[in-house]
């Protein structure tokens, strides 16, 4: 809200002789304005409107409807905040491109990373619609879901059957027979790679839940983590949750070989890759490449929490 119409307005009382005096030797229009949006019309993210109110809506919910752009900038043609540069990507929602994904039943996929980009990795957004059916990944290819809205049921080859709820994941090992069905519409992001193999080492079938993962020891950062896979040889990646509270940061202004693949589940912030800064909000995906400098700081006054995609345990020669 426009805080130096509000002051003016509100300091003085009604009855005080000097309000009196500014009331008749201010111009009417400079009242108008101080007074109505007219001189600040910017929505202010402090308003506590239900939007912005996390605890009045479902878990993850910005990711799905997310605050495309400022009104007034919402239809101006042309304008995103998508950016692809050599060494990473912005994707927000207002570039997702979905089409039918292929080998599934119902299903609209938004690929946001894949190898064309440098990955060695796919990372899609999967929208089931009702009565809908994932297909299996090519052979030799892992797979990793996270349920961000609705409800899916996961079958395996050996029968065993689990409901996915918001904020739940599954990984499937290379050519496990598995399927994802839903009955109502349901949003899942899902990672895809070729396992890289080691000798004696197999990954198994996980299913688990963010909120049952435990707190990991985090020396020199203050986000909060939490790893979704073991941390076992066996795993060529992981998937790391990073909490932040607002005015939190990353200490180290990192550069390593390991790639990215990020969501942003809650909150806002500015992520700084290479040399550029970028405000991103809930909904936003990055795409960082190996080595690009990397930094994230949390603003606004809900946490920020993201689902990050990081290759791990494997030699980079
Ligand atoms: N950009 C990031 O958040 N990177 C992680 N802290 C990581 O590489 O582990
Ligand atoms: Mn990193």
């Amino acid at each position: 809200m426009c805080t130096l119409g509000n002051l003016k307005m509100q300091s003085f009382s009604p009855f005080s002789s000097l309000y009196f005096f500014l009331l008749l030797t201010t111009p009417s229009f400079v009242i108008t304005a101080l007074t109505q949006d007219g001189f600040c019309s910017a929505p202010s993210i402090f308003d506590s409107d239900a939007d912005s109110d996390s605890s009045s809506q479902p878990l993850y919910w910005k990711v799905t409807n997310p605050t495309l752009s400022p009104s007034h900038l919402q239809d101006l043609p042309g304008f995103t905040r998508s950016v692809y540069k050599q060494d990473h990507a912005l994707i927000t929602p207002e570039s997702h491109v979905f089409s039918p994904l292929p080998d599934w039943s119902n299903t609209l996929g938004a690929y946001l990373i894949t190898p064309a980009i440098g990955s060695h990795f796919v990372m899609y957004l999967a929208k089931m619609q009702e009565n809908s059916k994932s297909g299996l990944p090519p052979s030799d290819v892992e797979r990793f879901i996270f349920v961000v809205q609705g409800s899916v049921i996961l079958t395996n080859v050996s029968g065993n059957v689990h409901k996915l709820t918001v904020d739940s994941y599954a990984y499937l090992p290379l050519n496990l027979d598995h399927t994802v069905e839903a009955d109502a519409a349901a949003t899942l992001v899902v990672f895809e790679r070729r396992y890289y193999g080691l000798e004696n080492h197999v990954t198994e079938q996980i299913v688990g839940s963010t909120d049952k993962q435990p707190l990991l020891e985090t020396p020199g950062e203050i986000f909060e983590l939490r790893k979704l896979l073991p941390t076992s040889l066996a795993y060529d990646f992981n998937i790391h949750i990073m909490d932040f509270q607002p005015g939190e940061f990353l200490n180290v202004k990192e550069v390593h070989y390991n790639q990215h693949g990020l969501l942003l589940l809650e909150g806002q912030g500015i992520y700084r890759l290479g040399d550029s800064w970028y405000p991103i909000q809930a909904g936003d995906a990055i795409w960082m490449a190996p080595f690009v400098p990397q930094w994230y700081a949390a603003l606004g006054k809900t946490r920020s929490r993201y689902l990050l995609y990081k290759d791990v345990n494997r030699n980079p020669l």
